[in-house]
């Protein structure tokens, strides 16, 4: 891991969230499916156990108007959280953005804070109510740390304040004060070490995927550097024989043309004698991409060494190849080279041969076609022969 990474992979002490804001968007996007199911299921139990407790407010006060009120409220909140369930199910990202979350607990405190006003002798339970919700929030509401601290900040004050306008000496206030924070300060430390926990686990993911990608770059790199030829990028010899290999394979058994080819540029010494080796190894990049240009996707073009090339064309017939290797010539011919201001013609010569059932070594097809690339040489270079086949 470098410097840069451990920077971004920091976690605040405090909060158990990335301090780099992308991280941290990046764990909640990643979490995202669980946390919508896990909040699902709390806001879901959570509106079920409000309702459980409808009979215990009428065994408390009756048909009053304070049950109408309770229940009202109590239906008010469960109403709510079923909606943000069914919300979050639709939009995901409001489960792990956390303000929604945030403001339908705490739109739901009302009702504990109007209980001891219509349940005066409810206190003792009211406050136990208060410390157990307290903690699930910490502990079963997937929320972000710093938001399920607001709750129960704003949860603490609002029932210490009940408990003080109910004219409750000071003594009293502070008792229920701390014994309410108690449970919350409990739930922040456990929710702290979750969360925190959490984070850690998605930290090693990530490294191991970086790991992962770093290996597979490399693989593909070092395959990439044994198949091809550094200078021009093309088939180098392992590569272009497999694939001879492969398309003499589809001849024997299918019976499709297959054409082999040589290409060997003209007096290419003395390219290098007069502008230099490195303008020669320029001229060699330009001349294959040149001679890529007229090949089909399944053409094979590699270098066969020095300033020679070769080809393969599966699926095409000696006419074609020939047709193929005039446009390659031509294409040289015609294209003068302007490397470092200097303008520079290159030619080659060609030749091609057809593989035949007989054919099965490559060697024997390139001695074929080699003596015929010979034979162009000898006839004045920049030219397509033809070899018979064997
Ligand atoms: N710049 C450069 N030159 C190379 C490379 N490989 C081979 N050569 C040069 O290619 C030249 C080949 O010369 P020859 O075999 O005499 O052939 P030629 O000059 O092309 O003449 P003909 O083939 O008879 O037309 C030599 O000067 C080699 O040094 C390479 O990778 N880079």
């Amino acid at each position: 891991m470098n410097g840069q990474s451990d920077n971004n992979y920091q976690i605040s002490a405090w909060r158990a969230e990335f301090i780099d804001p992308a991280m941290e968007q990046a764990y909640l996007k990643s979490v995202e499916p669980h946390t919508v199911r896990f909040l699902r299921i709390a806001l879901c139990i959570w509106a079920a156990l409000l309702m459980l407790f409808l009979p215990l407010d009428w065994l408390a006060l009756g048909s009053s108007s304070g049950f109408a009120i309770l229940s009202g409220l109590r239906l008010a909140h469960a109403l709510m959280l079923l909606w943000l369930a069914y919300i979050v199910g639709k939009k995901s990202h409001w489960a792990t953005w956390g303000w929604p979350t945030t403001w339908v607990a705490i739109a739901g405190y009302p009702l504990y804070f109007i209980y001891p006003f219509l349940i005066p002798d409810a206190g003792t339970f009211g406050l136990a109510v208060m410390l157990i919700m307290l903690l699930s929030i910490y502990v079963f509401l997937p929320n972000r740390l710093p938001l399920n601290n607001l709750i129960a900040a704003v949860g603490i004050t609002g029932i210490v304040t009940v408990i003080a306008i109910q004219g409750a000496d000071l003594a009293a206030v502070v008792l229920a004060m701390l014994v309410l924070l108690w449970p919350a300060l409990l739930g922040y430390a456990a929710a702290l070490r979750i969360n925190t926990g959490n984070r850690r686990a998605f930290i090693t993911l990530k490294e191991l995927e970086e790991e992962i990608e770093r290996r597979k770059t490399l693989e593909s790199e070092l395959k990439q550097q044994a198949l091809t030829d550094p200078l021009t990028g093309l088939s180098n010899r392992r590569q272009y024989e497999m694939l001879f290999r492969r398309e003499l394979d589809r001849h024997l058994r299918h019976g499709n043309p297959l054409v082999l080819g040589l290409i060997d540029l003209d007096h290419f010494k003395d390219i290098n004698d007069q502008y230099g080796h490195d303008v020669g190894d320029q001229v060699l990049c330009h001349v294959a991409e040149l001679l890529q240009a007229p090949l089909r996707q399944s053409d094979i073009l590699g270098r066969f060494g020095g300033e020679e090339f070769i080809f393969i064309l599966p699926d095409s017939d000696l006419d074609q190849a020939r047709l193929v290797a005039e446009r390659m010539r031509q294409s040289l011919e015609t294209t003068r080279l302007v490397l470092e201001g200097k303008s520079i013609r290159v030619t080659a010569t060609f030749a091609v041969t057809q593989v035949c059932a007989t054919d099965t070594e490559l060697n024997n097809i390139i001695r074929r076609v080699d003596s015929a690339l010979y034979q162009g040489k000898h006839q004045g270079r920049n030219c397509v022969m033809c070899a018979a086949a064997a």
